[in-house]
């Protein structure tokens, strides 16, 4: 079996360095410049740079000798997912495409697995979501992950082809799940950070999380995913990971707001749109996601914390 990793990014490249310790692995990046100094350094110095890539992970900016692999993982950013497919269109048509990115598309307000099928519909789509960071795989520490497939015999395939020796997949049918819980989670993640940022303490990040989760179910059962798939790894497992780590850059962007702080608008912060296309979404759906709509008025600048805070307070009282 033959994998590549399409985008050189912290997690890409974690993966690839993760899997090629027992398969080779193409990993792609559209940058040459990237790929000739990983070539020469046997390193991704901009995102991992302490940890060495494995002999059997090849780096290439050819995007059609990467395409030669049987698994493609898709590992560029959310908002990127489409323009990436519809570039490479022809290369990619029928293959199986796994997409590692967590979130929702902006001006459609779908999922990876629905914008893979909207461009390619012939593609053999998967999702790999969960509790980890980037850091954590490449340095071959234990990480547990959720593979969702709609199609039961090829999600069964790929947890066998992409499980290593610390990278442990479970699979689920559930997509619509998986997608939901792993994109809404970093929306929660950022409301976390500027709390604690703000000072208001762990007791309110407490309730944020369960309030959170609460709403990240209200709109994935609404979408017809699973409970269950939610209480899992893509669900609860990142949502307690990202809101309680400064590793993570949603929960970053958080205390960045909390502390009046500026942040740097190229890190890849995926809860910032999704937050604005889950509130749009709820929107039409009648769905009630008051965290979600505090985190857009906290990123538009429409509220501060102080009045974000008393706002949620003053809500309505109510059976949990
Ligand atoms: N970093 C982490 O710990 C984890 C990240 N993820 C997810 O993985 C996805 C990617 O995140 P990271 O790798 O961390 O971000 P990153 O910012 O480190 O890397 C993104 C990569 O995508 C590439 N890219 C962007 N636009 C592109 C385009 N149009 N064509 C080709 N390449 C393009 C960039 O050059 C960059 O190498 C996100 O959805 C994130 O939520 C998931 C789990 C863990
Ligand atoms: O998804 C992640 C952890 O599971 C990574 O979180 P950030 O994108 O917030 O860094």
């Amino acid at each position: 079996m033959t994998i590549s990793v399409l985008g050189a990014g912290a997690f890409g490249t974690a993966l690839a360095i993760s899997l090629a310790k027992e398969t080779p692995v193409t990993l792609w990046a559209r940058d040459s410049a990237q790929v000739a100094d990983m070539q020469r350094q046997r390193c991704n110095t901009a995102r991992l740079p302490d940890v060495p890539l494995p002999a059997r992970l090849t780096p290439t900016s050819d995007f059609s000798q990467a395409t030669e692999a049987e698994v493609l993982l898709l590992a560029v950013p959310m908002q990127k997912l489409r323009s990436v497919l519809q570039a490479h269109r022809a290369d990619l048509k029928g293959k199986v495409l796994v997409a590692c990115c967590k979130g929702i598309e902006l001006e459609t307000g779908f999922g990876p697995i629905v914008v893979i099928s909207q461009v390619l519909p012939a593609a053999k789509p998967a999702l790999l979501t969960g509790p980890s960071f980037a850091a954590d795989i490449a340095r071959g520490l234990p990480t547990a992950l959720t593979l969702a497939c709609s199609d039961a015999k090829l999600g069964h395939q790929l947890q066998q082809q992409l499980t290593t020796a610390n990278l442990r997949l479970y699979r689920t049918t559930d997509t619509s799940g998986a997608e939901l819980g792993g994109a809404l989670k970093n929306i929660i993640a950022i409301a976390c950070g500027a709390v604690i940022g703000a000072g208001l303490g762990e007791s309110a990040r407490a309730a944020l999380m369960t309030r959170g989760y609460a709403e990240m179910q209200r709109m994935a059962l609404a979408c017809g995913a699973k409970p269950e798939t939610l209480a899992g790894l893509s669900g609860f497992g990142d949502l307690t990971l990202t809101c309680s780590s400064p590793l993570s850059r949603n929960y970053q962007l958080g205390l960045s707001i909390g502390r009046g702080d500026g942040f740097d608008p190229n890190i890849t912060v995926e809860g910032a749109a999704t937050a604005r296309a889950t509130a749009a979404k709820a929107k039409t759906m009648g769905l009630d996601m008051p965290l979600t709509e505090t985190v857009v008025g906290l990123l538009n600048g429409d509220l501060t914390i102080a009045t974000a805070g008393a706002q949620l307070l003053a809500r309505p009282l109510k059976e949990e």
